[in-house]
């Protein structure tokens, strides 16, 4: 049913896009409040650090409607027992916190058993890295040079956010990611992976997922700091996003 980035179709439902995106980075850089930042537009400051599921949200990103899946992942100290997260995501989220200088340094395992399995299926696979808790600013032991420099080394996207500041900016990431993936497949990523309910093939997701003509029609606002390392050409058409919990979130 589920699948990297790929079309389900059941008896009751239409074809329609999934995009699975895990979220990866150490304990307190913010994975959580970002994804239900993400999903319900609020910020909690309080989870359960050991609680990992998976959420979803149908999105219209670039006026095509996909169901995007979150994995909020609770690896203790670094990249343990990856595949579960490797062989199921479609686009990577590596968030690490400004203020925390190892933070970031615990980043950069993450994107490494990235890059190394995407180098060992010889595909592109999306990586977005995230420097979260922009409104800790006075705070800061990560410069947004050395975010960016790190992203570059390994060609990814770069943002800095807040997930208890604007949803706007939050939701931009997520949908960039979807972005990201459907390039990928477009691209000609290997399609078996991208079909598992059905036995379809991919190539009519160049038709059926085309690129919208620019991005930069959602705004960034005032406070937040979006810095793309890539240039994005497509573009996002905001709306409520319609949530559906897999699992409830235990927030204490
Ligand atoms: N000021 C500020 N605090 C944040 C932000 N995002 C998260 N936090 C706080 O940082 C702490 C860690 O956030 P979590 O979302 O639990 O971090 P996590 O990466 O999921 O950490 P684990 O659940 O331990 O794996 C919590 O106290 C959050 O309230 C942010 O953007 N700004």
């Amino acid at each position: 049913m589920s699948s990297m980035f790929g079309k389900t179709r059941t008896s009751a439902m239409p074809d329609r896009a999934e995009c699975n995106v895990a979220v990866l980075g150490i304990r307190g850089s913010g994975k959580s409040a970002l994804t239900v930042k993400f999903l319900t537009r609020r910020f909690i400051s309080e989870y359960d650090p050991n609680m990992e599921d998976i959420y979803s949200s149908e999105e219209i990103v670039d006026q095509q409607p996909v169901l995007v899946k979150v994995m909020d992942t609770a690896d203790q100290d670094g990249p343990v027992n990856c595949e579960r997260y490797l062989t199921w995501a479609g686009a990577f989220l590596v968030v690490y916190s400004i203020d925390d200088r190892r933070t970031f340094e615990g980043c950069q395992r993450y994107l490494d058993v990235v890059a190394a399995h995407a180098k060992s299926l010889q595909v592109d696979l999306p990586v977005l890295l995230l420097g979260n808790k922009l409104d800790m600013e006075r705070y800061r032991q990560v410069s947004e040079s050395d975010g960016c420099a790190l992203a570059s080394h390994y060609s990814c996207l770069f943002f800095e956010v807040s997930a208890c500041q604007d949803f706007i900016s939050v939701q931009r990431v997520f949908h960039e990611a979807v972005r990201e993936a459907r390039r990928d497949a477009e691209r000609g990523r290997p399609t078996s992976p991208l079909f598992i309910s059905e036995d379809r093939p991919s190539a009519s997701l160049a038709t059926t997922l085309p690129l919208g003509p620019g991005l930069g029609e959602l705004p960034t606002p005032a406070g937040a700091r979006v810095v793309p390392v890539k240039s994005s050409r497509a573009q996002s058409k905001r709306r409520a996003p319609t949530l559906t919990l897999l699992k409830g979130f235990r927030i204490f």
